[in-house]
C-alpha cells in the first residue's frame, strides 16, 4: 500500500495506454504508469527495451507517441542526459542560466539561483570556467545544476552517470539523492545499471518487450549500503527479472540485450558491493 500522502496527491506523471512504434516494431505497447509527486523512480531494462523512448515521451520531446487515454506530466520538467550537453562556447554559469527564467518566488535573480545551484553541486568558484575545462564528472554536476535552476517538478535523467568511472558514479549517486532530498522533485532515472537503480530509487520499474514487467518498491533507508544483504535481495530480484544471473552472465532469455550490473558487477572496478556506502566514499 502506498503512503497516505501519495494516495491523496494527484500523480506527477500519468500515462494511459501509451504506445510507440517505429515502422513495424512496437517499442512501447499500451503502457500504463503513474508516478506520485516527489517519488524517486528508476526505469531499468535491456538495451533497446524502450527506456529512452518512454522518457522522451514523458519529456514531450517525442510528439508521435500515441496514448489512447493520454499522457500528463508537470509543466516544469528538466532532463539530464548521459552527456552534459553544455554549450562549449558559453561559460559554466551561462550554461546553467539557459532556461532559468526570471526571479523566483523569493525574489532571487536567475544569476543568484544559478550560483546557488552550482554551489549545491560542488562547483562554487567554477562559474567562469569553460565546459572544456571541467572533468566529465564536473560537467555532469553542471548539467544537474542547469536542471535544478529551473526548480523542476519532474526531473528526467537518461543514464546521467553512464559515461563516468565507477568512483565518480558513486559520488554522483550520493549527490543526486541529496539534491532530491532537498528539492523533492519527482524523478525518473533511466538506467541499465541494476546497482544504481537499487541504491537510489524508492521504486524500480523494469521495461521488457514494450511493457512494464516489474514494479518494485524498495523500502530501505538512505544512504544505502551496497553491503546491506537486504539491498542484495532486491538486486537479485531485479537481475532475475532481467534474466541475468548474479554473476553477470545472461540467463538466456528474456530479450538478449545487455544490462549492466554496474559497479558491483562482473568486469567493473570493485566498488559497488565490495565497498562502503555512497556516504563513505563521498570524502
Ligand atoms: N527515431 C527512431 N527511429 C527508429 N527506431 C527507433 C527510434 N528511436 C528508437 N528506436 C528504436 O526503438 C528501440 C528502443 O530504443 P530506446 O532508445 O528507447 O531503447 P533504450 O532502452 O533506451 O536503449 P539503451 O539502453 O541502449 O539506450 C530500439 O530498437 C531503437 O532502435
Amino acid at each position: 500500500m502506498a503512503p497516505i500522502a501519495e494516495q491523496l496527491t494527484p500523480p506527477a506523471v500519468r500515462l494511459a495506454g501509451l504506445t510507440r512504434s517505429f515502422g513495424p516494431r512496437t517499442v512501447l505497447d499500451d503502457v500504463d504508469l503513474e508516478i506520485p509527486a516527489g517519488q524517486f523512480v528508476a526505469l531499468l531494462g535491456h538495451s533497446g527495451s524502450g527506456k529512452s523512448t518512454l522518457l522522451r515521451a514523458i519529456a514531450g520531446i517525442d510528439h508521435d507517441t500515441a496514448g489512447s487515454g493520454g499522457l500528463s506530466a508537470p509543466e516544469r520538467v528538466s532532463v539530464v542526459f548521459q552527456d552534459s550537453r553544455l554549450l562549449p562556447w558559453s561559460r559554466v554559469l551561462e550554461n546553467v542560466l539557459l532556461g532559468a527564467g526570471g526571479r523566483d518566488a523569493d525574489g532571487r535573480t536567475p544569476v543568484e539561483r544559478g550560483r546557488a545551484a552550482l554551489a549545491e553541486v560542488g562547483l562554487a568558484g567554477r562559474e567562469r570556467a569553460w565546459p572544456g575545462q571541467l572533468s566529465g564528472g564536473e560537467q555532469q554536476r553542471a548539467a544537474l545544476a542547469r536542471a535544478l535552476v529551473r526548480e523542476p517538478e519532474l526531473l528526467l535523467a537518461d543514464e546521467p552517470f553512464g559515461a563516468l568511472d565507477a568512483l565518480t558514479r558513486i559520488r554522483m549517486h550520493a549527490l543526486l539523492r541529496e539534491l532530491w532530498q532537498r528539492h523533492r522533485p519527482s524523478v525518473l532515472l533511466v538506467t541499465h545499471d541494476v546497482d544504481e537503480a537499487a541504491a537510489l530509487a524508492d521504486r524500480v520499474l523494469v521495461l521488457d518487450r514494450g511493457r512494464i514487467s516489474v514494479d518494485l518498491r524498495i523500502d530501505l533507508p538512505h544512504p544505502r549500503s551496497y553491503r546491506d544483504p537486504l539491498l542484495g535481495e532486491y538486486r537479485e530480484r531485479l537481475l532475475a527479472a532481467l534474466g541475468v544471473r548474479p554473476d553477470g552472465e545472461p540467463d538466456g532469455e528474456p530479450d538478449g540485450g545487455t544490462t549492466s550490473v554496474g559497479a558491483a558487477g562482473a568486469g567493473s572496478v570493485g566498488v559497488g558491493s565490495a565497498a562502503a556506502t555512497a556516504e563513505e566514499v563521498r570524502g
